[in-house]
């Protein structure tokens, strides 16, 4: 990869190059945003999740410097570039590839000796060297993600928004990005990702923000959000004549965190579900326990806290109106 003099690579200053304070914006009537903070880190991945109309794109786009919020402060570390990309493509159709990121890279104020080779690094980031010479007006949808993606990370920002950046695309071309963003952060960007992927959030950010109807619900580290949702349990379906015994065993046991709770399933066996914050301590138990009482184990599953059910939890199950 070309070694460039590109002009702010990462942030320099206090390791949050983008503070954003209590910061409110309406349209007409509908209040998108009612007050909201976020803090950007250098070199991690900020999740931001909401349904739809919950105020992300609204605040992606003030956090840019595309709107100006009517109350609330935006702080950006001196000299921190920020690359945007946005949930609609903002790429001309007749031009080529290469064309347009050439036109966004003298836009955003890259150096003109290192534009050549800035974008053939990010052509070849995205794995579209060799369609550099095609119109953008004929890719797919996934195509036209990586090239947007291509020229939200041109020079290096220190402040990287995503916007739903892998709505559309292909499995390959979702590792390809999911694996690129990381880089971004590894290499000091202060990244906010914004997407309904929720598994995507779990594997990339460090910190989490979750907004409903312009308010965070949630903002802090995703490990605090899910312990938050209380302890993973251990769910066996059990028959046999010893299931009972088997279950004042496993209150009785030391090794188990808590009570076990006793169900009966719709076609009569009987469902235990005890606390197991240790997942393999906990098979350990009902493995030692299961031998010495007469019971037969037909299915066993983990329930653990997820992303999912925090999201659910915080914001409704309701579908947005
Ligand atoms: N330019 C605009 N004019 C009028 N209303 C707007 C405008 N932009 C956003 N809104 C409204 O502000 C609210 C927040 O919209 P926003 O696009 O920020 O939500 P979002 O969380 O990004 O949603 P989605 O997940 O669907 O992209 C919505 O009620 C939306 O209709």
């Amino acid at each position: 990869m070309p070694q460039l003099d590109l002009p702010v690579a990462r942030t320099e200053g206090t390791g949050t190059p983008i503070t954003l304070s209590r910061i409110a914006m309406s349209f007409g009537d509908v209040r998108a945003l009612a007050g909201v903070d976020l803090t950007v880190k250098a070199g991690s991945v900020l999740g931001l999740l909401g349904q739809n109309g919950a105020g992300k794109t609204t605040l992606m786009s003030i956090a840019a410097g595309l709107l100006r919020p009517d109350e609330g402060d935006v702080r950006v570390d001196p000299g921190t570039r920020i690359g945007l990309m946005p949930q609609e493509h903002a790429l001309y159709p007749m031009l080529t590839a290469e064309e347009n990121l050439r036109f966004i890279a003298r836009a955003v104020g890259l150096p003109k000796a290192s534009v050549d080779a800035e974008v053939a690094r990010v052509l070849g980031a995205v794995n579209l060297a060799d369609r550099k010479d095609q119109r953008v007006g004929g890719f797919s949808g996934g195509m036209k993600r990586r090239i947007g993606f291509a020229a939200a990370i041109l020079g290096g920002p220190g402040v990287l928004l995503l916007d739903e950046p892998t709505v559309g695309v292909d499995p390959q071309s979702r590792l390809l990005l999911l694996e690129l963003i990381e880089q971004e952060a590894a290499r000091g960007a202060g990244v906010v990702y914004s997407t309904h992927y929720m598994e995507e959030v779990g594997r990339l950010a460090r910190d989490v923000v979750i907004l409903h109807e312009g308010r965070a619900r949630f903002a802090g580290t995703l490990e605090s959000l899910l312990a938050a949702q209380g302890t993973a349990h251990l769910e066996l379906r059990l028959t046999g004549p010893g299931t009972e015994a088997l279950r004042a065993a496993l209150d009785a046991d030391p090794r188990v965190e808590g009570k076990a709770e006793a169900a009966t399933a719709a076609d009569g066996t009987c469902v235990l579900r005890l606390p197991a914050p240790d997942r393999l301590a906990a098979v350990q138990v009902v493995s030692d326990l299961g031998r010495t009482f007469d019971v037969h184990i037909d299915d066993l599953r983990f329930d653990a806290p997820s992303l999912e059910s925090a999201f659910i939890a915080l914001t409704g199950s309701e579908t947005d109106s």
